[in-house]
């Protein structure tokens, strides 16, 4: 489903500032895959997701999604087939629009014409019927403007609505590194459920070690541009929180935050 082949990307190259931010990417994720990405600060883990969406790209390498070369397509072109949520969770919604009025456009996403942001009877009562799978009684307050939801409600939506344009890749970038731990926990079941009911191929970025583990059917590190460590469900599944800690703690110069550490 998606197949990233020899994926390299450096940010100005040939002066004092170069990074090599991608040094030669190679990931193939089956249909369904759902693979947790873990590595140290600057490794390339958001540059990456952002290949992925397009809206980076990459000096050499491809990136195809169901069998499509979308390596040089414009992000906008490939929106409805991949969706993403982001750390921070003001940026997949409007504050000043209604919780429909924000589906309404999630829905339209993808569309060239013919849906708007208004609202019928019956896609209320659609909107209403996925918003009760959140189990936040947020279908019980669809013209409620969206500023006015915690975090964890506000990425919750904005999970559901990157399934709407009936996306086949899902692109998690530390989603939820903002929210308090309970909050944290519901996203993360919300993530696995809206993942398993559309079989959606997923990368989840995380500082966070047991979710990594806890989460997914495999696990890859990265470190320095490149995928250091790959580990399949089996592998995953005995590993514990101090295996990855000591993976890391082999990287020589590896810089890991205190989320990392904590986790
Ligand atoms: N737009 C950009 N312009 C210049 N350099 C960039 C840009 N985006 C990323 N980089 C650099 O590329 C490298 C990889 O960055 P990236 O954000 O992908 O790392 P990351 O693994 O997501 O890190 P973190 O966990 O700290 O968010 C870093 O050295 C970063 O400074």
């Amino acid at each position: 489903m998606l197949e990233i082949h020899d994926v390299r990307k450096t940010f100005f190259p040939n002066t004092v500032n170069e990074r090599r931010a991608l040094q030669g990417i190679d990931l193939h994720l089956a249909e369904g895959d759902f693979v947790t990405v873990i590595g140290s600060n600057g490794a390339g883990k958001s540059t990456i997701l952002n290949t992925i969406a397009g809206k980076l790209t990459p000096d050499a390498g491809s990136v195809r999604v169901a069998g499509k070369d979308v390596t040089r397509m414009a992000d906008h072109r490939r929106a409805r087939w991949i969706g993403r949520v982001f750390q921070d969770p003001t940026a997949g919604t409007a504050p000043n629009l209604t919780i429909e009025e924000n589906m309404a456009l999630a829905l339209r996403r993808g569309h060239a014409r013919g849906l708007s942001r208004s609202v019928s009877g019956g896609r209320r009562e659609v909107f209403r019927r996925e918003l009760v799978k959140l189990e936040l009684g947020l279908e019980d307050r669809l013209t409620a403007k969206v500023g006015l939801l915690s975090g964890g409600q506000r990425q919750a939506l904005s999970l559901l609505m990157a399934t709407f344009s009936g996306p086949k890749i899902l692109l998690l970038d530390e989603h939820t590194a903002a929210l308090d731990p309970s909050r944290a926990e519901l996203v993360t079941r919300l993530t696995e459920q809206v993942v398993a009911e559309h079989a959606l191929t997923t990368l989840m970025v995380t500082h966070n070690m047991s979710q990594a583990l806890q989460v997914g059917n495999r696990l890859i590190m990265m470190h320095d541009g490149r995928v250091i460590l790959e580990l399949d469900a089996e592998q995953k599944a005995r590993a514990t929180p101090a295996d990855l800690l000591a993976e890391f703690g082999k990287i020589k110069g590896a810089v890991v935050d205190d989320k990392t550490m904590l986790s």
